[in-house]
């Protein structure tokens, strides 16, 4: 039978036909103009308090759009901040542009790119499971952590020495250390936080968006790991890059900060 290749996934511009949600009134990610961004001490009151294991993270898979480490919740919970219930970290990942570039993160700060942007996906506890909080308003709360390239960081080594092992879609490898996925999070814990989407399809508009204020710096080396993850290109298997899906209309949105 003739061999049909599955078909090389659409850019963000053609999400919304088959994702009409796509042109939604609460879309993610966005550029964050901090002239706009209102302090809201109710934040500061109530601490983002994150509390991870350093024995949660099971393996990291290559999804054919990104690396994604998969977490077992066990121990690994956020609360406090803008979120009015007890989320669970379940998988993190990332999105990163050209081999030394600047563009590559999906929020940007007064118009601002960072080389890439690390997601902390947690889904509310109030469900059952991650599945049936997916899509609803207060399902999801994801932690965005901007990526500038200076110095090694020794927390994302252990990580970035891993993407050669899973080159290719659905390749996965298992994590056999400890490893406490706070440790990519900057020391200052300041953030800005709105109301968003998932800036992948399906693109539901489940997620409470927590962007740290701070990047952290990570080699050039280990950006440059990033891209030993391969996927599917117009033109054949190619290095994994420009992953991510441009700023979206604010439509009124409020962005608090602390
Ligand atoms: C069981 O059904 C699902 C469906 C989707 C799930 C998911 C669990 C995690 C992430 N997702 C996502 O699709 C997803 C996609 C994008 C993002 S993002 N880039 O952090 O906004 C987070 C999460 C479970
Ligand atoms: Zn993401």
């Amino acid at each position: 039978f003739l061999q049909v290749a599955s078909p090389v996934p659409q850019g963000p511009n053609k999400w919304h036909e088959q994702f009409p949600i796509a042109k939604g009134q609460r879309q993610s990610p966005i550029d964050i103009v901090t002239s706009n961004a209102k302090v809201d001490k109710a934040l500061s009151d109530n601490p983002l308090k994150v509390s991870y294991s350093n024995n949660c993270c099971q393996s990291v898979t290559n999804t054919g759009a990104s690396f994604q480490v998969v977490v077992d919740g066990a121990g690994t919970e956020i609360s406090g901040g803008p979120l009015d219930s007890t989320y669970k970290l379940v998988q993190f990942h990332a999105h990163w542009g050209p081999l030394g570039g600047d563009e590559g993160s999906e929020h940007t700060v007064d118009g601002v790119t960072y080389p890439a942007e690390l997601h902390l996906v947690h889904w509310n506890q109030k469900y059952k499971d991650v599945g049936e909080a997916v899509d609803k308003p207060d399902g999801l709360a994801v932690i965005g952590v901007f990526f500038s390239r200076g110095k090694e960081h020794a927390g994302f080594k252990p990580i970035s020495d891993l993407f050669a092992k899973v080159p290719r879609k659905a390749d996965k490898v298992d994590i056999s250390f400890n490893y406490d996925p706070a440790c990519l999070l900057p020391a200052r814990r300041d953030y800005w936080t709105y109301l968003g989407s998932l800036t992948t399809p399906p693109l539901f508009e489940s997620v409470t968006w927590i962007v740290m204020k701070d990047p952290v710096e990570v080699s050039a080396e280990q950006l440059a790991a990033l891209r030993n993850l391969l996927w599917e290109t117009p033109s054949g298997e190619g290095q994994m890059c420009n992953n991510y899906r441009p700023p979206q209309p604010l439509q009124g949105r409020l962005v608090r900060s602390t």
